[in-house]
């Protein structure tokens, strides 16, 4: 081993693979074991083993070095200094040296890390105390062996384990308080040189910071996610009340003002001037406060809503009642059939879900999850295919199947592309063919971010697919939920549910007298 440093230590300063001349070699290898310098890769032995004054080696079998004996050198024959020089070879003294300074350094290293180690760590092969020497080099005899396995602990065994036979098996502390290493399980990789071996009940590396548990949210009321949702349009109608009615009493013109605030605010000229007579009626020349106003305007808002609110009446002799919804692009459709299937199918009913959405691959996969999620039939047909065929495949699927409820997914389309709106005839056509009163409930439904076209989308498909009912979308976040109140007022279909939010439980019945209070910013 100290032949192959010493070897390596005269590579300095030319490739690697040009070969040391015979004759240089020879030199080099006759060293005293007393001047040997420790090597980091010798093995860093149990402190039981003594090394100091054994026999200088060479490597031989079983990898013990045998002694070599000074006067085999051959001095004479080396090659003179500017030789070696123009080799590319340093001489050894300086090699030496330097070599000799590498190797303090290394012990000085080995010392220090050793030192950190707390004493009741049961190396073994590491002195206990700070400034301790680490001793390596050649064992002395086999017999030593003998002596250090005698010592090992109890927990450690020789017998079968081919690798403690060897002299230069590090000590193992027992399995459990090795880092990393999990009874029965495989051994970590090997730790780095110098790095320490921890008693159990430490652990190094950087501190992990655990992330502050999160509570659990109380789950709101209905009521509550309502006026969450629509905190965005209550808040701006009653800041702008407030501000309209500060200190001042009610006259024409604050009630003009009113109106028009009103009807900016999306709910409806017809419910402005409902508001604003009422508010004239009771309080003309009087002082008001923007709280009366929410009042009064709750209590008008509610008197519209409360004939359009209504349940979604289900014919349940038909087997199956046929829901086709219908509507403009992205309003909602898919992700209604959806919440819609889980409560049918939660309260017990055998629902189907068709893709009649033919145009939107994402649509047929979302509808599909849907029906995965909600226990639901699904059928569904390629891409581009006749949607008007889908639909009359799966009412006879779900008639076959015994389904209480079949719902049909359409294309969002806009009320102003007449070859569109006239495939949604086509369907409902087809859909006749198979009962005359299919589909029996024809539901639209609206984007509530949409604002005043919402009013005419109705119209139209209202026309076209014979809508007789609505859902209302997307009151989660929106300034323009009053939209409601007015489609209400004009239209005067049936409003079945509101959905405030993307997640399965955000649809809810329509509450005329809840959504009324949320929108004026009032409680329960
Ligand atoms: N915030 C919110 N998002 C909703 C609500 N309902 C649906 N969405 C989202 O609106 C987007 C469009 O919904 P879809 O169900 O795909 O609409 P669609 O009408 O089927 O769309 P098309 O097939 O393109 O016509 C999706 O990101 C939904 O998650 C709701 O009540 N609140």
């Amino acid at each position: 081993m100290a032949l192959s440093f010493i070897k390596k230590v005269f590579t300095f300063g030319k490739p690697a693979e040009e070969p040391v001349p015979a004759a240089v070699e020879r030199e080099l290898e006759p060293r005293s074991r007393d001047e040997d310098l420790p090597i980091a890769d010798d093995p860093v032995l149990p402190e039981e083993m003594d090394t100091a004054g054994g026999p200088a080696a060479d490597i031989g079998e079983g990898g013990v070095e045998a002694p070599v004996a000074e006067d085999d050198v051959e001095p004479s024959i080396l090659p003179a200094a500017d030789q070696l020089s123009d080799m590319g070879v340093v001489p050894l003294s300086l090699l030496e040296a330097e070599a000799a300074a590498e190797a303090e350094t290394e012990i000085q290293t080995v010392a220090e890390t050793v030192a950190e180690i707390p004493a009741s760590v049961p190396l073994g092969h590491l002195p206990r105390e700070a400034g301790d020497h680490v001793e390596t080099g050649a064992l002395e005899q086999p017999a030593d062996l003998e002596e250090i396995v005698e010592k090992l602990p109890e927990e450690i065994s020789t017998e079968g384990d081919a690798g403690l036979d060897s002299p230069f098996q590090p000590f193992s502390p027992p399995v459990g308080e090795m880092p990393g290493r999990a009874e029965g399980g495989s051994p970590p990789a090997e730790p780095e040189t110098g790095s320490p071996i921890l008693p159990k009940g430490f652990a190094t590396g950087p501190k992990v910071v655990e992330p502050e548990p999160i509570a659990p949210q109380p789950r709101l009321s209905w009521f509550q996610r309502l006026r969450n949702g629509l905190a965005r349009t209550s808040s701006q109608l009653t800041s702008q009340i407030t501000a309209l009615f500060t200190k001042r009493k009610l006259d024409d013109e604050t009630l003009q003002d009113l109106e028009d605030l009103l009807i900016q605010a999306d709910l409806g000229v017809e419910t402005a001037m409902r508001v604003t007579d009422t508010l004239a009626s009771e309080r003309y020349g009087k002082d008001v406060t923007g709280e009366d106003v929410s009042r009064i305007m709750a209590s008008e808002i509610a008197k519209v809503l409360k004939p359009v609110a209504k349940p979604l009446q289900l014919d349940l002799s038909h087997k199956p009642h046929v829901i086709l919804v219908v509507g403009v692009n992205g309003t909602g459709k898919t992700t209604t059939i959806g919440k819609l299937a889980a409560k049918l199918s939660g309260a017990g009913l055998k629902v189907m879900l068709a893709a009649g959405d033919t145009f939107r691959a994402a649509a047929i996969e979302q509808l599909k999850i849907w029906a995965d999620r909600t226990n639901s039939e699904f059928i569904g047909t390629k891409l581009g295919a006749d949607a008007a065929g889908l639909a009359y495949d799966a009412f006879e699927q779900a008639k076959a199947k015994k389904c209480d409820v079949l719902i049909v997914d359409t294309a969002g389309r806009l009320q102003n592309k007449a070859e569109l709106m006239a495939e949604l005839e086509k369907i409902v056509r087809v859909l006749g063919k198979l009962d005359p009163d299919a589909p029996h409930t024809v539901l639209q439904t609206l984007d509530a971010t949409t604002g005043q076209n919402a009013l005419s989308q109705v119209e139209i498909f209202r026309n076209v697919a014979g809508v007789n009912g609505l859902i209302m979308t997307k009151l989660d976040g929106t300034a323009r939920g009053g939209i409601l109140v007015a489609i209400s007022a004009k239209h005067k279909l049936p409003v079945y549910f509101i959905g405030v939010g993307e997640g399965v439980e955000d649809l809810e019945p329509f509450e005329a007298e809840d959504f009324a209070h949320a929108i004026a910013g009032l409680g329960q």
